[in-house]
């Protein structure tokens, strides 16, 4: 008997509804139990009776109060007495299923993995994805050349190491703006707002907000048990490694982590309402959630579904040994909202744009720059895109300066120079402008923007 036969044999009889046409690890979904425990003969149990007793249907709730604004900080975190989390009952179901209700509670292991591979059978590595509903596995899985492997740089380019501020990352060598550093697939993916659980609190109890959202991350922290617990060990202990900044709002250990750690992946379809499948989703890496804040950022990313993995370039040069970061919140924001857009990271920013008074008014300018409307007006008049290209690369020189080139003010300067210099009939010079541009844009978009000039 050959060993791939062996191998089925022993999983089949570890796996029992394995047949040998479906040897994927299977999906999941995830309903509650209304009560704590539910084995057979529950219902004779003291703690089922208690159970039954205290607590009643779900009671109508209010929308304010899914509204999603989650404690940071210090918080009163103590539950009612006689609360506790749904139990979960989790059915499987085969993997290659694409349609499930829009309610469900879906984890599926992305790209689909075989039972016993490991990370040497598949260095790319696995995402374990909580969805609502089956839109978002469906939308992933039907992408063109979904699931084709990760890009990555022609040598490793980055190493995780202690930081200023507790672990980050650093380049190992110099990096040229536009280019790769790594691309990763996350270990997680997740919904980036609190699914709209409802705890069972017991009969008659009027929580107050907090506890209502205490109560709902107490039973959102179950589910997320369940996440964790179909990854791979080394990818579970990897994750729970990562840094947590949210110990003390009532975020169990996972979502504290994603909080922490987790980076915006898919956008919410709807601005406005929190249907299922309307969930914007966030991720969370191995290496890339080590990268730490600076609003004067050298490195950006984007998301690519088809490989389903996140690849972080260099926004500008970097050098090696300099330590790479990204911006957790929008940069063109003045100091103090970037700085309460921060708070929830647990920190306070002290980069060089933070720290420095007059960073307010050069980003007012650096906005209004590129809104002259005579800048950008169509001119065949030599003069005028002389004047054109003056004007972009001394705004370009005083944006590198303040390091600010993750503003999407350079990228339209780099634009306005591409025009002149063609304009100008200046070859070379626009040759290079427009190697820039694309440098820029892949950096600043991924892969999924490309822009097509002239
Ligand atoms: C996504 S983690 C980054 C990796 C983290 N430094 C670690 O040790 O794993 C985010 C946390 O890093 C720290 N951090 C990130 N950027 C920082 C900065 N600019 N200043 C101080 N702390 C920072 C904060 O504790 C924050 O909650």
């Amino acid at each position: 008997m050959d060993i791939s036969m062996h191998l089925m044999i022993h999983l089949i009889v570890k796996h029992p509804t394995l047949t040998t046409d479906c040897s994927l690890v299977k999906d999941c979904t995830i309903a509650r139990s209304l009560h704590p425990i539910m084995k057979r003969g529950f219902l004779n149990t003291k703690r089922a009776k208690r159970s039954v007793e205290t607590r009643g249907p779900p009671t109508p709730v209010k929308p304010e109060m899914l509204k999603v604004k989650l404690p940071i900080g210090k918080v009163d975190t103590t539950l009612p007495e006689g609360y506790e989390p749904s139990e979960a009952i989790v059915k499987e179901c085969d993997s290659r299923n694409m349609i499930y209700p829009d309610n469900a509670r879906l984890c599926t292991t992305l790209p689909s993995q075989s039972f016993g591979d490991t990370l040497a059978d598949n260095p790319d590595n696995w995402t374990e994805c909580l969805f609502l509903g089956g839109k978002q596995k469906r939308e992933i899985v039907s992408t063109p050349g979904f699931p084709s492997p990760i890009p990555r740089p022609p040598q490793i380019r980055h190493r995780i190491k202690p930081s200023r501020f507790g672990i980050g990352m650093f380049a190992t060598r110099n990096i040229k703006m536009g280019d790769l550093i790594v691309s990763e697939r996350p270990l997680l993916v997740s919904p980036s707002a609190l699914p709209p659980l409802i705890p069972n609190f017991p009969k008659g109890f009027k929580p107050t907000f907090l506890q209502f959202t205490q109560g709902r991350m107490a039973e959102y922290e179950k589910t997320l048990e369940i996440c964790l617990g179909r990854m791979l060990p080394e990818n579970r202990a990897a994750f729970l490694a990562l840094h947590n900044s949210h110990t003390e709002d009532g975020s169990g250990p996972i979502f504290g982590r994603i909080r922490t750690n987790g980076i915006g992946i898919i956008e919410k379809t709807e601005k406005s309402d929190l249907d299922a499948g309307d969930y914007g989703y966030s991720a969370v890496f191995n290496d890339i959630s080590r990268i730490n804040h600076s609003c004067a950022p050298n490195a950006a990313y984007g998301f690519t579904m088809s490989s389903f993995s996140l690849e972080l370039r260099a926004i500008r040069d970097i050098k090696k040994d300099e330590e790479v970061f990204i911006a957790y919140c929008s940069t063109s924001e003045p100091t103090a909202e970037r700085q309460a857009n921060l708070k929830s990271y647990d920190f306070e920013c002290t980069c060089s744009l933070c720290s420095d008074p007059t960073s307010d008014a050069l980003l007012a300018k650096i906005k209004e720059s590129t809104l002259e409307p005579s800048v950008w007006s169509h001119n065949r008049n030599l003069n005028g895109n002389k004047d054109r290209m003056q004007y972009s690369k001394d705004w370009m020189a005083a944006i590198e300066a303040a390091g600010r080139q993750n503003l999407k003010e350079y990228g339209s300067h780099i634009s306005m120079l591409i025009a002149a210099s063609f304009g100008l009939g200046r070859m070379d010079e626009y040759r290079k402008y427009k190697e820039m541009n694309e440098a820029w844009y892949l950096a600043k978009y991924g892969q999924a923007m490309k822009l097509d000039f002239f």
